[in-house]
């Protein structure tokens, strides 16, 4: 098999970074540059201006995502230095052979982007035919985060057509290397690469891959499932990683950790119980599974509806988590446990177990509806309920925003800047 092709997603909002990005890229192996889409919209056509006259010995590729317009829009990036450009297969054919035929005229390539073509094989077929020079497989990043996989049609495109074919949407070293044993020529990575603290060391671990599968000519990949895919993710990102995921979305109100430093997550089992009620909070550990949360909302917070044995019953059940809008007790013999428990009051006094209320029915904790199977996150900072239809979704997003974290904090570290000049701050001010 030839050597894969690295192909750099530079998906940045800031030139200067994205500059200083693919230097580091490039020193890990990466070979051709993507000014990608959002770089373009900021800078406009001097982004891929810039990438040339700093990489000549790479190829630059300018990802216009063209739907229209072919021949302006190659015309425009072609004589900014770009060597590819990427259109939409989804465009109208005429479009497509506009494209090409200024790609032609202006002596660079086009790669035609299968992105929400509902038929990606067929449709790479018709394009060939148009000719274009590759095709890419891509699962955008909003598609990512619902879980599509670039993986899943790849196989079908690359045996229906000759020309090389891209794969991009979401790969790490691993997936990446994934796709080469499925016979794509070029692997684009972007945040796994851009976003890592550690550029050069990023780029190099999925050049390693790709290379490693060219020579075998295949690996096994396991995809996870749903679940286990969500609570890896969510073990890996914070509370305020996610709250900015869903939007800056409010963390429970007035519940807080009992038991500083640690961090729960899990799908909730919920519980409704009246002031001092005891009784269905605590039948409701039998109905928890090992990993789940228990959500308990109390109509009062005068007598306590939860303590330490309690806590050692959820211990032996393997339960992530207990978060009580409500009061407890025994709080010094549950943080010597270690038990992660979150309430918004401690009191010495219990209820009695009178049996008023339900389990697993929609409730409102801290003032945020959860529902059972709903997907808890809590930690230091606090609790943040994540709706269960949506957790794959904002699981990716979470990650998303902390690989950004990641990469800022390195240059706020490593480099001396500020958080301001970062992510020019000045420059982003609304408009007045
Ligand atoms: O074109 C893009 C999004 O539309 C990205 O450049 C492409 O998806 C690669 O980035 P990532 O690896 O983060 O998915």
């Amino acid at each position: 098999m030839e050597r894969p092709i690295l192909q750099v997603a530079l998906d940045l909002l800031e030139l200067k970074r994205a500059i200083e990005i693919a230097g580091e890229a490039i020193e890990g192996g990466a070979d051709w540059l993507e000014a990608g889409t959002p770089l373009i919209k900021s800078e406009g056509m001097n982004a891929i201006r810039e990438l040339k006259k700093h990489y000549r010995g790479h190829k630059v590729l300018a990802d216009m995502k063209t739907i229209d317009t072919g021949a302006i829009e190659v015309e425009m990036a072609a004589k900014s230095g770009a060597d590819i450009v990427i259109i939409l297969a989804l465009s109208d054919d005429d479009t497509i052979a506009e494209a090409i035929r200024a790609a032609r005229k202006y002596g660079c390539e086009v790669m035609a982007d299968l992105i929400n073509v509902p038929d990606p094989a067929s449709r790479a077929k018709e394009v060939e035919e148009l000719g274009v020079d590759y095709l890419n497989v891509h699962v955008g990043i909003d598609q990512q985060m619902k879980g599509l996989d670039p993986l899943e049609v790849l196989k079908d495109v690359v045996d229906s057509v000759s020309i090389p074919v891209a794969a991009a949407g979401g790969l790490d070293a691993e997936r990446a290397a994934a796709c080469v044993s499925m016979g794509a020529s070029i692997v684009i990575v972007g945040s796994n690469i851009v976003k890592s603290r550690n550029v050069t060391e990023s780029a190099r671990k999925v050049r390693e891959a790709i290379d490693r599968a060219a020579e075998k000519g295949g690996v096994e990949v396991r995809r996870k499932s749903l679940d286990e895919e969500i609570r890896e993710l969510l073990m890996r990102v914070s509370t305020p990683n996610v709250s900015d995921a869903m939007h800056r979305a409010k963390a429970m109100d007035g519940v807080y950790p009992l038991v500083r430093g640690k961090k729960i997550v899990g799908k909730a089992v919920t519980v409704s119980t009246m002031d001092g009620d005891w009784a269905k909070p605590v039948e409701a550990i039998n109905v928890a599974g090992e990993g789940d949360v228990l959500v308990i909302k109390v109509s009062g917070d005068t007598a306590a509806v939860w303590g330490e044995l309690a806590t050692r019953s959820c211990i032996n059940r393997k339960i992530a988590g207990v978060i009580i809008d409500g009061a407890v007790r025994d709080v010094d013999d549950i943080r010597e446990l270690g038990f992660p428990l979150f309430a918004r009051k401690e009191v010495p006094n219990a209820g009695e177990p009178k049996g008023f209320g339900e389990i697993n029915v929609k409730v409102i904790c801290g003032g945020v509806e959860v529902n059972p199977g709903d997907w808890i996150i809590a930690d230091d900072n606090g609790v943040m309920v994540i709706p269960k239809r949506r957790a794959y979704e904002i699981a990716r997003r979470a990650m998303e925003v902390k690989k950004s974290e990641d990469r800022i904090r390195g240059e706020i570290e490593e480099k001396g800047r500020t958080l301001a000049d970062v992510v020019e701050l000045y420059k982003w001010e609304k408009v007045q």
